[in-house]
């Protein structure tokens, strides 16, 4: 992909597949894009309604398609005809700004006993960073709303104290900073924007673990920071004393002030999120329709939004026509699959190394026999698009290997299926016989 019209054409190309083409042409064809730098992706529309809709329902299509192509998360703005101009006129020094994110507030978040202490924790560093808890750590698993309670404490303290210098980084984005600084000799800058935050953000911070350099150079903003008293707040996937690549002095930090956990919600917590969101975005839900997916949809907030966002394009679809009956077992088979048996990494392991007639070892390791390389490639592409696996985590299946060789060889499977219809056939029929073979 050469210019940012080819990146859009990609990321509206991928929603095809979950958006009907009359809703893609509706809502988008007035945008266009802006920008792509850092971990922001800009566009602009003109027209004012369908840019509300746009941010009201679609920016988690948009930002599915392109953590798919690029496999990163992009924070997404659309710009109105007067923030074009202010765009262009000044641009903001961290489009990433996490102090005027409006909708990841405290106000929008739901509390319920699954995170309630994590809330009163975050809001109390809004009101008094660097007071009591310092730093904060939050763990969970990933789509229980730990960048959510970031923002909202970044947005709570520009609330009160405006002045406030507000750092947000993730932590696999600290190490590209750093070698970039490195790399580019400015080493002395990338220092001064750590350690003047008033409050610094560090989102997965799991990623720094075992990163000689990034853990040293982290070590020292940290103790900078504490030392004159500023907020440090951290989330994670796990907590410090399961970060095993950790370094014992960084450990022993993160565990110095309050760690707070966030759980799955439960189903009361569920219904409110699932009300709160849809009058968020404007559509009123039957209580059947909330229950329903209340009771099914159970891992992760961000899994009932993707429900949610799924349902309104339905209706988008078939539009006031549809009987109450019609729409409940509409969304009920859409429940179903969603909840289907998905595998695990061995299985696609297994089912390939059957197939092809390869030991694991060989197709887990280093071998360039041809059959093996595509066997591999096969095995790397159901992984992602069965398991929905980030690149990283496949390398990891096959000796740690690099992302950049995972997704060259899922543009290679890619291509093969458009360019030969037999090969895509064995590719369709092996997903089907994984899915519908557990073990
Ligand atoms: N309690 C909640 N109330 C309202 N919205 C929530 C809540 N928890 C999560 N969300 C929403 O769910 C989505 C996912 O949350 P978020 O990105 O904060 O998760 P996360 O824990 O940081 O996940 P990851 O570890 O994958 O980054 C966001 O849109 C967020 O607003």
């Amino acid at each position: 992909m050469n210019s940012l019209s080819d990146v859009w054409s990609s990321v509206l190309q991928r929603m095809s597949t979950q958006l009907a083409p009359t809703t893609i042409n509706t809502w988008f064809d007035e945008v266009e894009v802006v920008t792509m730098e850092d971990s922001a992706f800009v566009l602009h529309c003109g027209n004012e309604f369908k840019k509300k809709t746009i941010e009201a329902r679609f920016l988690p299509y948009i930002r599915d398609a392109l953590r798919d192509l690029f496999s990163a998360d992009f924070e997404i703005k659309v710009l109105n005809d007067d923030q074009l101009s202010a765009y262009h006129g000044i641009k903001p020094d961290h489009p990433g700004d996490p102090g005027d994110c409006g909708a990841f507030t405290f106000e929008t978040y739901v509390v319920g006993p699954n995170n309630k202490l994590a809330y009163a924790a975050a809001h109390a560093v809004s009101e008094r960073p660097g007071a009591n808890y310092n730093p904060l750590f939050i763990y969970g698993d990933s789509g229980l709303g730990k960048t959510h309670l970031l923002y909202a404490i970044a947005h709570g303290l520009k609330q009160n104290h405006p002045e406030a210098k507000v750092v947000y980084i993730k932590g696999d984005d600290f190490t590209n900073e750093l070698v970039a600084s490195i790399q580019e000799g400015k080493n002395a800058e990338f220092r001064e924007k750590y350690r003047q935050a008033t409050l610094l953000l560090v989102d997965d911070v799991q990623f720094i673990a075992g990163k000689v350099q990034t853990q040293e150079e982290f070590f020292h903003t940290f103790n900078a920071l504490y030392e004159s008293g500023k907020q440090i707040v951290l989330t994670s996937d796990r907590p410090p004393r399961e970060m095993t690549k950790l370094e014992d002095r960084l450990r022993t930090r993160f565990e110095w002030g309050l760690m707070v956990d966030v759980a799955p919600p439960d189903y009361e917590t569920r219904l409110a999120i699932i009300r709160n969101k849809s009058a968020m975005l404007g559509v009123q839900l039957s209580d059947a329709v909330s229950d329903l997916i209340a009771e099914n949809v159970t891992a992760n907030v961000r899994q009932i939004e993707g429900t949610l966002n799924k349902i309104l394009a339905y209706y988008d679809l078939m539009g006031s026509s549809m009987s109450q009956e019609d729409i409940l077992k509409a969304i009920r088979d859409m429940i179903k699959k969603n909840n289907e048996y998905i595998p695990t990494a061995q299985a696609v392991v297994n089912y390939i190394c059957s197939t092809y007639h390869i030991d694991e070892d060989v197709l887990r390791g280093q071998s360039r026999g041809r059959e093996v390389v595509a066997a591999r490639q096969i095995a790397m592409y159901l992984m992602r698009r069965i398991i929905c696996m980030n690149l990283v985590d496949i390398g990891k299946e096959f000796g740690d290997r690099d992302h950049t060789t995972v997704l060259h060889s899922l543009d290679k499977v890619e291509k093969q299926m458009r360019s030969d219809p037999a090969f895509a056939e064995t590719v369709k029929q092996i997903t089907t016989n994984i899915n519908t073979n557990p073990g």
